[in-house]
């Protein structure tokens, strides 16, 4: 593969550039992340997924989000990088594991489109409600319909990891200005150490959710994976939906299925946008 070589996919218009440790010649610090994700300095993406060695799984990656903050796992990054895995024929295997800071996950390539992946499942691990583990610094074991107020609202927040930590809020009706306004401000709140994805979610049946997101280091994104799941395992805690159900989003759907022990499984399709190599203009900069 060419130096500095980028190839870029999407997740239901959840963007990611995959760069491989092996090709690039400059070290990707913050400095060299937020400008590659920037639109207008960069390429502009929600985030960078590094495809690196492991000794416990069959891959290694690591997952940047625009602001130079690495997460512990994605969603929409995973079955991105299962399809750039299988698509650039890092293996020809339709299963294979890949080991992430929040744990190691299996994905599985279920469809093929003219020989590339189109619809893929991710096993993406249990989800823990303990707070401690969130983590959430909240009195209780879990921080389940706990009320806080922020600025001049009151929201019932529910926390949940898997993998890496979201917040979840259920309400009668999504408004995208209430996302866009308390997402930042929820996102840091002195509770949350590590800062938090934040979902606004609203039942639509025992099988459809529909969701908004704010995630943690990216802001705003049309689709998260691992927001899905969190949201998913929040409505079947609370006994509001089935354990298989479908969570719509502003870029498309997600079907994610919650077993007895809280093990998730997400399947969703992805796409690649494009593939190049960045500039000698711009990686000189990182150097
Ligand atoms: N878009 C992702 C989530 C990416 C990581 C997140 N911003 C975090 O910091 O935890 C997904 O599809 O899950």
């Amino acid at each position: 593969m060419e130096k500095n070589f980028f190839a870029k996919f999407h997740g239901l218009g959840n963007d990611y550039i995959c760069i491989d440790d092996d090709w690039i010649d400059f070290e990707l610090d913050e400095k060299a992340i937020r400008t590659i994700c920037d639109v207008h300095y960069g390429i502009g993406s929600d985030g960078i997924l590094l495809k690196t060695p492991s000794s416990k799984a069959d891959f290694g990656l690591r997952i940047f989000n625009p602001d130079g903050s690495e997460a512990e796992k994605s969603g929409n990054g995973l079955r991105i990088f299962a399809k750039f895995l299988y698509d650039y024929e890092y293996t020809v295997k339709r299963e294979f594991s890949i080991e992430t800071k929040g744990g190691i996950v299996k994905a599985k390539i279920e469809e093929l489109v003219n020989g590339r992946a189109k619809v893929i499942t991710v096993d993406m691990g249990k989800a823990t409600f303990k707070s401690k583990d969130i983590p959430v610094l909240c009195e209780e074991e879990e921080c389940i319909g706990k009320k806080i107020k922020v600025k001049d609202k009151e929201f019932e927040i529910n926390c949940v990891s898997v993998g890496n930590p979201h917040c979840v809020i259920i309400v009668d009706q999504l408004d995208e200005k209430t996302v866009k306004e308390y997402g930042s401000l929820i996102e840091n709140l002195d509770i949350f150490p590590n800062r938090v994805n934040v979902q606004f979610a609203k039942v639509v049946s025992p099988d459809l959710v529909e969701i908004r997101i704010w995630e943690r280091g990216a802001g705003y994104t049309l689709a998260s994976g691992s927001s899905s799941c969190a949201v998913a395992s929040v409505m079947v805690k609370r006994g509001l939906t089935d354990r298989n159900l479908t969570v719509k989003m502003p870029g498309g759907i997600l079907k994610i299925s919650i077993d007895n022990n809280w093990n998730i499984k997400m399947t969703g399709e992805v796409q690649e946008i494009c593939s190049g190599k960045l500039s000698l203009e711009l990686t000189e900069q990182f150097i």
